[in-house]
Order: structure tokens, then C-alpha cells, then sequence
């Protein structure tokens, strides 16, 4: 590819073309990380791919930077970038990850959550007779619940419960309160860190987080799978899916936006730009999605295979969706939510689900809810359509950045208007 010379042309130093006029021509030559792909409109510009390095040589104005990338040179939109991440563990943020889980608070939630609980529960019953003799690893075991019902409720050779926080020092006092020692092992280390004492036949994990993959947990998942799995083996869960549904959001949207409209009489509606981009600009986790606002049937937009997933598929993950609108009313944007399924042992035995959705028990996931900038109406018979993207972050490797792409035709009409995207950090 032709690469443009070394130093910036002269014309964008003037920077008429830039939006803050302020130029600080600073020569600063610092790595930086893309955050998500940039496709050159013009010959002077350079364009890139997320998780890309480039080479910042000068801040030319506050909205383009002049960068290398391979020893071709370019402009590129500042907007798209972030500072690389000295140390390379803070990008996982470890330290304060596990300290979060080492407190109760986090293991009272989801022992709470009976659902979730249930589910590993009737696992674990459901495939008692199977596991007899097994070896099995439970991932991230917190105070080792799955690893009890293992070891009261069937009969395995042994189970490998691992936990990086430090709850693993309790997880040792309940394994022998419960008569469990003699069967469950417990160690207090990252899994990825560990040498088992031999391959395993089950690998069971709850590892899933809001929108099913904050906090990429997953990734340990796969690595953990890749070295200590027989082959053969059984991931618990066995496989994921994203769901996704067009959806009504009138108390968020009256609560966060039409309220400025009027307060004791007076108008604070100037505010609502900054309202909507300080409550509507990132995901809303927990969200309670009441299964009348869905103005359409949910569909998988994602779906995961946990014994063939690769760590490298979870960079970027893409689902297409079209919805045909069943009921008239708002689009307020759409609500997300994930199913994991728990494949029997046994040959043709029936997979169990733990399904986070609005029409099942609800779980301390809830849903997540992603508003647009602004309601639009629809009628029963309307289509709309699109994609989601999880892109991770190529910096903070636990977070991720939902783009849902959409666009609407109206039932009595030929075309689709343009499509819209938006971007939501989770949470970085
Ligand atoms: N469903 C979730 N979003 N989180 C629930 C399970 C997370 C539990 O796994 C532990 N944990 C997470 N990653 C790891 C790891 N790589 N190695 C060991 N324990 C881990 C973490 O300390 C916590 O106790």
C-alpha cells in the first residue's frame, strides 16, 4: 500500500479542516492502542484495525494525530485511540478483580440467586450416575458450591476446585464442614497458573457476566480447557447464546430524559443532551425488562460452542438480526440477555438451561438494556434489522464495547432507512 510521506502535509497543520482550531503541534512519539477500526477517507489518512499499535509522531490538532503503523505514515482520528497500558497485568486488572470476590458480598448475591444456583444444582443431580469415577475441575469454585454438590451428590474420583481470591481460604473450611475433603481439593491460585494433578473430564464453570462476557472470565475458561481437558471432555456450560429484542423503555426514558422537561414549572430541557449522554450512552445492567415492553420475538444473535470457541473469537464477536414488530409502539432500543446449556453425559441424554431472560425466574443478571439516541415509533408489521458487535477492549482486557447497528422499514414501504449505529462501552 502507498504510504504517505514522513511529515504531515502542510495544508492540515493550518488545520482549517479540524474542529477545535487549537493547534498544539506536539511532538510526542507514544504508543497508542485502536480501539476499533478506522478506514481512510483520503490518501493523507492511515487506516488501521482494533488492537492495532500505532506510533503517534505529532498531535497535530486535538481531533488528528499524525501516526505510523508498519512504516506507513498517516492521519488518524484521536477519537479512536487509547494510551497502550504499560504493565500488561493491569490490563486485566487482577488485583482488584479477585479482591472484589474475596469479601462475601459478591458470593451472598450469587448464592442468592436460586435460579443460577439451581441450575449447577440439577446439573450435578441430573448426571450423578455419569460422573461416578470422573475427575472434575470447577472454575473459579468462589466458596465451592458446585464442588459440594460433587461431592454430596454424586460420586466423583475427585474434584479440582480452584479459586484465585482470597474466599478460597473459607472454600477450604466448607469442604471439610460438609464432609467433602476426602473428594474436593482445593486450590487457592489462577487457574491458568495452575499445575493440576492430573487432566479432567468435566470442566464446570460459572463464568458469566453481564452480556454474558464482561469480565471475559471465559477467557480462563478456554485456556484452562485447552490444557487440562481430556479429550472428549465436557464443558459445563456447554454452550451460550446472546439474545437480543427490539424493546419499549418508557419509565427509563421518562425518568432520565422527559424529566427535564419540567421542573416545579421551569425548563431544564437544554440539560437533556447531557442527560442522555450521561445515562444513555453505556449499557443499563440489571435491567428489568417486562416482557410486554418486547415489540418483537427475542432472537439468538450470538451463539457460543464452548468446546471449540477459541480465545482469539472473542475479540470480536458479530450477530445479524431482523425483527418483524408484533405490537405498535416505541422503539426505545433493545434489550440483551444470554442462555447457557449444560449437555448431558449422557448419550441422548436432555441439556439443561439456565436461561437469564424476561419470561424466565429472574436471576441477579437481569437483563441489559441499550437505549437509543431517541425514541422512534413503529407498527405492528415493521421490520427492523441490523447487527451487534462485541469488540473487546484491546486494552482493558476484561471490558468491551456493544455496537448495535440498525435500520427500520416501515410495513408499507420497499426500502430500510439508512442505518444507524451506536457504540456502548462496557464499561471501558
Ligand atoms: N460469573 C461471574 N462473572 N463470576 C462468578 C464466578 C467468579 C469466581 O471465579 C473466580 N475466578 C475468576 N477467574 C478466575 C481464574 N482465572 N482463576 C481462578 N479463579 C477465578 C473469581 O475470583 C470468583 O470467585
Amino acid at each position: 500500500m502507498a504510504c504517505s510521506l514522513w511529515a504531515p502535509p502542510l495544508k492540515l497543520r493550518e488545520m482549517s479542516d479540524c474542529e477545535n482550531t487549537h493547534t498544539n503541534n506536539n511532538i510526542i512519539t507514544q504508543e497508542f492502542i485502536a480501539l476499533e477500526d478506522f478506514r481512510a477517507t483520503g490518501k493523507e489518512q492511515l487506516s488501521f484495525s482494533a488492537g492495532d499499535r500505532l506510533l503517534i509522531h505529532e498531535q497535530v490538532c486535538s481531533d488528528w494525530w499524525w501516526a505510523e503503523r508498519s512504516g506507513c505514515f498517516g492521519y488518524v482520528p484521536s477519537a479512536f485511540l487509547q494510551r497502550g497500558v504499560e504493565d500488561v497485568e493491569d490490563a486485566w486488572q487482577d488485583e482488584e478483580y479477585f479482591s472484589s470476590y474475596g469479601t462475601l458480598k459478591l458470593h451472598l448475591e450469587m448464592l442468592s440467586d436460586r435460579p443460577r444456583t439451581e441450575t449447577y444444582r440439577q446439573v450435578i443431580v441430573s448426571n450423578s450416575a455419569a460422573l461416578r469415577g470422573k475427575v472434575v475441575l470447577d472454575l473459579g469454585c468462589g466458596t465451592g458450591i458446585i464442588s459440594l454438590f460433587c461431592g454430596r451428590l454424586a460420586q466423583p474420583a475427585a474434584v479440582y476446585a480452584v479459586e484465585a481470591s482470597p474466599v478460597a481460604k473459607h472454600t477450604e473450611k466448607l469442604v471439610k464442614l460438609n464432609g467433602c475433603d476426602g473428594i474436593v481439593s482445593v486450590f487457592h491460585s489462577r487457574a491458568e497458573d495452575l499445575t493440576l494433578p492430573s487432566k479432567v473430564d468435566v470442566l464446570v464453570s460459572e463464568w458469566m457476566g453481564n452480556c454474558l462476557l464482561f469480565e471475559f472470565m471465559v477467557e480462563s475458561v478456554l485456556r484452562v480447557r485447552d490444557h487440562w481437558l481430556k479429550d472428549g471432555g465436557m464443558m459445563w456450560p456447554s454452550s451460550a447464546s446472546l439474545r437480543l429484542v427490539p424493546c419499549q423503555a418508557h419509565a427509563d426514558y421518562s425518568q432520565k430524559m422527559e424529566f427535564w422537561e419540567n421542573i416545579y414549572g421551569l425548563d431544564f430541557s437544554c440539560l437533556q443532551p447531557v442527560a442522555q449522554e450521561e445515562f444513555f450512552s453505556k449499557p443499563k445492567f440489571s435491567h428489568h425488562l417486562d416482557p410486554d415492553d418486547c415489540l418483537s420475538t427475542a432472537c439468538d444473535v450470538i451463539t457460543l460452542d464452548m468446546h471449540t470457541l477459541s480465545v482469539s473469537d472473542l475479540e470480536k464477536l458479530r450477530g445479524e438480526f431482523g425483527f418483524i414488530i408484533e405490537r405498535s409502539g416505541t422503539l426505545h432500543g433493545f434489550t440483551a440477555w444470554f442462555s447457557t446449556f449444560f449437555r448431558s453425559l449422557d448419550e441422548g441424554g436432555s441439556s439443561l438451561e439456565l436461561n437469564t431472560g424476561p419470561h424466565a425466574e429472574s436471576t441477579h443478571w437481569k437483563q441489559t438494556l441499550f437505549m437509543l439516541d431517541g425514541p422512534t415509533g413503529v407498527e405492528e408489521g415493521d421490520c427492523v434489522r441490523g447487527a451487534i458487535t462485541l469488540q473487546r477492549n484491546p486494552i482493558w482486557r476484561r471490558h468491551m464495547s456493544i455496537i448495535i447497528e440498525w435500520s427500520i422499514k416501515r410495513r408499507n414501504e420497499t426500502t430500510f432507512t439508512e442505518m444507524k449505529s451506536k457504540r456502548f462501552p462496557m464499561w471501558r
